[in-house]
Formats: C-alpha cells, structure tokens, sequence
C-alpha cells in the first residue's frame, strides 16, 4: 500500500508520516527533506539558489544517508528548498528516486507537496493535511525553540506564508490537493487525535475497496 501525504508547511505531514509508517510497518520518506538537501548543497558551494545546471547536479548528487543533518530543518533551507523546487529539471532529476522508494515492499508513507498529483497518483489512499496558518507557525515555533534555535512566532508565520504562496502558485507540481484527497485539518487536534484521524480514513478506504 502507498500513502500519500501533502498539505503546505508545517501542517504536520512529517509527523503524521513517521507515525502512519510506524503503525502500519511501512517505510516513511519526507520528500521535504530532499529540496532542502538540494538548497543546502548549493549554499554550501556558494551557488545562487536559481542556478538551474548546479541545482540539477546536488538533486542527482543527493546523498541519502545525510538527509539526517539538523541544518536542513532550518528556516533558511526551507526557504531555498522552496527556490530550488520551482526548477522543472530538479523535480524532474528527484522523480525517480521518490518513485522508486514508493515502489519498494512492504508499503510506503511519502509526504511533501506533490505525491497525491505527481509522484504517486495512484497511491491507495491520499491525504491532505491542512491546519491554520496561525497554528502552524506557533507549532513550528515552538518546536525550533525547543532545539535552541531563538524564533520569532511572526516571522515563521510570514515564512510559512510566503512558501505557502510560492509553492501553489508555480507552475510546475504546485501545492494543491489531489481530486481524490481527503482532507484532515488538525488546528483542533493533538498529534494523537491527527493519527487516529488518518488512520480512520485509511481503514474506511481499506474496508471499500474489499467490500469491492
Ligand atoms: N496535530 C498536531 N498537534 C500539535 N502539534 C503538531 C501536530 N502535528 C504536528 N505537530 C507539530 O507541528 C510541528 C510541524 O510538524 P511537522 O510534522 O514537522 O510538519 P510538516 O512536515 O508538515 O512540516 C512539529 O513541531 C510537530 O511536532
Ligand atoms: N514534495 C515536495 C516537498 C517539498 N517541496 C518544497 O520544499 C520546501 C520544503 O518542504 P518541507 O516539507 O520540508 O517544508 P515544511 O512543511 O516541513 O516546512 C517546500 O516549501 C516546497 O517548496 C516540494 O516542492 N515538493
């Protein structure tokens, strides 16, 4: 079985991603992580973020074993990672590699932006996290200050804002939910009632598709 699992920044999607992999023994990938590797990569080389033939070449340099570095949670990497994203050939260099991970036994849980739309549109049951704005930025808040990180609730919220806008409104891949998504708006529920949430819609699907 293949979940996927998109909605804007900081919606939950990660979290909810590791725990729906966790509970159905399936393999998570956060595709979030792999643009900001890329955005990384390029800061690092001191390359401009527009770059398109450097950007393509760290998308099919991705090293795997690195998408554990702390420094591609910040703020900043967010943001490159939603500079680089919008380059056609860097979606197009990342395709196979978040296929191919989709693909593998037993089942796979990817989350991001695309996978209901572009990288998996038959994947068994989509899901489209959503919650407020507002929400989303206190949450993200609090989750860098608790890493020691000194962030301001405003100007995550205008970061979360300004990729949000970005990302739904490019050309290519952009942020939206797939036609047949189902929609989970977490504002009012804790990581736990997220969970159950999901898992409901997973097993009323299951339990139609065997009903034929
Ligand atoms: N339902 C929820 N209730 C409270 N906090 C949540 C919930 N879902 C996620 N979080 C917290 O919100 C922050 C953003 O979640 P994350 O999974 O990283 O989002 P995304 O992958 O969409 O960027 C994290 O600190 C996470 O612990
Ligand atoms: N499948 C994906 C995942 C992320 N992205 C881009 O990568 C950026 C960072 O994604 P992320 O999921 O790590 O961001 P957060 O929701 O964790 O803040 C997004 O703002 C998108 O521009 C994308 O284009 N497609």
């Amino acid at each position: 079985m293949i979940i996927a699992i998109d909605g804007p920044a900081a919606s939950g999607k990660g979290t909810l991603g590791k725990r729906l992999a966790h509970h159905y023994g399936y393999r998570h990938l956060d595709t979030g992580v792999i643009y900001r590797a890329v955005a990384y990569a390029l800061m690092q080389s001191g390359h401009d973020l527009n770059d398109e033939a450097a950007a393509v070449q760290a998308a099919l340099e991705l090293d795997p074993e690195k998408f554990g570095n702390p420094a591609l949670k910040t703020q900043l990497a967010g943001e490159g990672a939603s500079i680089v994203s919008a380059i056609p050939r860097v979606r197009e260099a990342l395709l196979n590699f978040q296929r191919q991970f989709a693909a593998d036994p037993p089942g796979a849980v990817l989350d991001g932006r695309d996978i209901g739309t572009v990288i998996c549109p038959h994947a068994d049951v989509k899901i489209f996290v959503v919650a407020d704005p507002k929400v989303r930025a206190r949450r993200r808040t609090m989750e860098a200050r608790a890493r020691g990180e000194d962030a301001d609730e405003a100007a995550v919220l205008a970061d979360i804002i300004q990729r949000d806008e970005r990302d739904k409104n490019r050309p290519i891949a952009p942020l939206k939910p797939a036609p047949d998504a189902y929609l989970l708006d977490n504002s009012q529920l804790d990581i736990e009632g997220g969970v159950r949430a999901a898992i409901d819609i997973i097993e009323a699907v299951r339990a139609g598709r065997s009903r034929g």
